[in-house]
């Protein structure tokens, strides 16, 4: 019988346990649909909710969260909630994880992550989101490249660790290895838990994958099917794999990343997609090895968002700064 995904949990480093199976929830054009895709997706098993301030989603989210509560089909503790700091918010993450928490209805979140290791110039409510001169330039509050005021904001996920009981876990999104190794170096006292990145069959990144797992730090990933448009979907041997398998091209994608050990965030508007998309086939390692090989030859980034160029992530749309980094 073919295992479920939403069986499946993961150890962290400080010994809490993240599900598998994770929904993503970037805003659809209607973001009101959240609603109905998280009360749809936790009552097919899902237990792991990836979110953020920055999707403008939480809200909606937490009317599902309120109903499934008072429905009585979840406790608040059988779930894994996980929201982020917007690099524009990183003078007060504390008020970004509040608002956070008033728009979800909770008291706490299961996991807090600095969504990317840049800060932007936002004012005390982190607005506008992405600040921009006159020139439409985006205004970052250090040099993207060698400045370390990104340390800073993971400090005070660490300070909240340490002073509130509103977050179980800290952990960062979009480090590529040389801003990991920074961070690691200057950690006080709570490592990230976990690293969220793009990661795909093809965005092949093992170096940064086994970096992660040396140092204790879990893969999430993120765009499993590679976002908008689902190109990952297309490929010959995910098809192949979904027939032989008889499983659907989603679980495919997902048993890529579940069965190596990495938890997993896929995203869908069609509720049905997001019921059936649980089922986890037991791919061999010579099929997942072949998986990898995919984008091996010309690994491909879908997310590549301005604020991420010169982290030193390889393959960085027309990013020439991060062949110096590692
Ligand atoms: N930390 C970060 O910076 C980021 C985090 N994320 C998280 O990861 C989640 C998933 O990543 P996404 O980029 O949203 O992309 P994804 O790779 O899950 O793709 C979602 C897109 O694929 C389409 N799709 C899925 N299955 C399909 C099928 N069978 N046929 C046709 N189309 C299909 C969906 O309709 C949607 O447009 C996000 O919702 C978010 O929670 C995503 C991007 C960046
Ligand atoms: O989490 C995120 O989602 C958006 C859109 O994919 C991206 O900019 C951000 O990092």
């Amino acid at each position: 019988m073919t295992q479920l995904a939403t069986d499946v949990d993961f150890v962290l480093s400080n010994g809490k346990t993240i599900p598998a199976l994770g929904l993503g929830t970037v805003p659809p054009e209607d973001p009101h649909e959240l609603k109905e895709q998280v009360i749809t997706a936790v009552k097919a098993g899902y237990r792991h909710i990836d979110t953020a301030w920055y999707y403008g989603t939480e809200e909606y989210i937490g009317q599902a969260l309120k109903q499934l509560f008072e429905e009585g089909i979840v406790k608040r503790e059988d779930l894994f909630i996980t929201t982020k700091v917007w690099p524009s918010f990183w003078r007060n993450p504390e008020k970004s994880l509040d608002k956070s928490l008033a728009d979800l209805g909770l008291d706490y979140v299961d996991l807090f992550l600095q969504h990317w290791p840049v800060v932007l110039h936002g004012d005390e409510n982190g607005l506008p989101p992405q600040p921009r001169d006159k020139d439409g330039k985006l205004i970052y509050d250090d040099d993207p490249v060698s400045g370390i005021k990104y340390i800073d904001a993971y400090h005070s996920l660490e300070d909240i660790m340490d002073n509130t009981s509103k977050v179980k876990s800290i952990g960062v999104s979009n480090y590529s290895i040389p801003k990991l190794r920074k961070l690691l170096a200057a950690v006080r006292k709570h490592k990230p838990v976990v690293n969220q990145i793009e990661y795909h069959p093809l965005l092949p990144q093992q170096d940064l994958v086994k970096y992660c797992y040396d140092n204790g730090v879990h893969i999430s990933a993120y765009s499993p099917v590679g976002s908008n448009g689902a190109p990952v979907l297309k490929l010959q041997l995910i098809n192949e794999l979904a027939s032989k398998y008889d499983v659907s091209v989603n679980e495919i994608a997902n048993a890529y990343h579940i069965l190596q050990g990495r938890s997993v965030l896929p995203r869908s508007s069609n509720l049905e997609r997001i019921k059936s998309i649980i089922r986890l086939p037991n791919l061999t390692t010579e099929e997942l090895n072949a998986l990898y090989q995919i984008g091996v030859e010309s690994p491909t980034r879908y997310i590549n968002d301005e604020w991420g160029y010169g982290l030193g992530f390889k393959w960085w749309k027309g990013d020439t700064l991060s062949k110096d980094f590692d």
